[in-house]
């Protein structure tokens, strides 16, 4: 039997319409949230997430404020524009797009970023508050992966999870977020130093593959019904290729289609990131 789909597009849709309705609410209330975005550099890939974020506030009537740096850009440069936003009123939160170009240190730029308006929950701030269980923003693909998991009644409970890859944006801190007492799972996260792939992936009831590695999840790695999400992102001939091999899709019960799959609910976490915050600093 074939796997079900994980459909991101369709959950992020759904995700955006009861978003739209909080900005509404809030709009009445006087307040308009407005995201933020530091973009450096001509990557067109950094540049397409981008516009999408953009393209994704103006449809649930989140405000844009949209900045850009050359390639050429100081790390001077990208902090003077953190700076700004963080005194920026207009700005609810805001994201500096990652990876930086070449020669630009992420750390000190993230560090810098005020706290409270970070969008994205990668602040050392956001990731402490993670590990202590304490409330902030989470990040925003681990977030996407869990809710996609939740709105599919996968079981999240009890389950053996296997991550793969351990950059900050998704492999680092999902281990965080699945083992909370309201996740209750069980985390094991390999990596290029991992000695046997394979022995890991057989006994996980769920897969996140955000290694960048094409097709690296194969099927016979893979338990029978597990839910297998993929977000590896690599290109060949200007197509996506993902970290899963499209023949797990007949040993899975659930897959993540790549596009389609955890890419929309990232950016759904990003808006939904935001309208938390502005509500947040409504209430007071
Ligand atoms: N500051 C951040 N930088 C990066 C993050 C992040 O969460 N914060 N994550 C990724 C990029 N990313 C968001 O920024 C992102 C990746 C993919 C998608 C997406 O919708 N992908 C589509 C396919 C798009 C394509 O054709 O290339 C999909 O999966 O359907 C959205 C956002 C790294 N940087």
């Amino acid at each position: 039997m074939t796997a079900q789909i994980l459909d991101g597009k369709a959950t992020a849709a759904a995700i955006k319409s009861e978003l739209a309705v909080r900005v509404a609410a809030l709009k009445e209330r006087g307040i308009v949230p407005g995201l933020g975005t530091v973009l450096v550099g001509d990557d067109p890939g950094s540049r397409w997430y981008v516009n999408g974020k953009h393209k994704d506030c103006a449809e649930v009537g989140i405000a844009s404020i949209q900045r850009e740096l050359p390639a050429t850009a100081s790390q001077q440069d990208v902090e003077d524009v953190v700076r700004e936003l963080n005194a920026d009123p207009a700005c609810t939160g805001y994201i500096v797009q990652l990876p930086l170009p070449k020669g630009l240190d992420p750390n000190p730029v993230l560090e810098l970023m005020d706290p409270d308006k970070d969008a994205d929950g990668l602040h050392p701030t956001s990731l402490g508050r993670l590990a202590l269980g304490i409330e902030g923003p989470l990040p925003c693909t681990p977030l996407g992966i869990v809710e996609l998991l939740r709105r599919h009644q996968v079981e999240i409970n009890g389950a053996e999870v296997v991550v793969l890859g351990r950059g900050v944006t998704v492999g680092r801190s999902i281990g965080l977020l699945l083992t909370r007492k309201s996740e209750n799972a069980t985390v094991t996260l390999c990596h290029t130093g991992t000695r046997d792939l394979a022995y890991h992936l057989r006994k996980a009831d769920i897969v996140v593959a955000a290694a960048g590695v094409p097709h690296l999840v194969k099927p016979e790695d893979v338990k029978p019904g597990a839910a297998v999400l993929d977000v590896g992102v690599s290109r060949s001939e200007g197509k996506i290729v993902g970290d899963v091999h499209p023949g797990v899709a007949e040993v899975a019960a659930w897959i993540s289609p790549n596009p389609g799959g955890v890419g929309p609910m990232t950016r759904a976490m990003l808006l939904n990131n935001i309208v938390v915050a502005a509500e947040r600093r409504a209430d007071g």
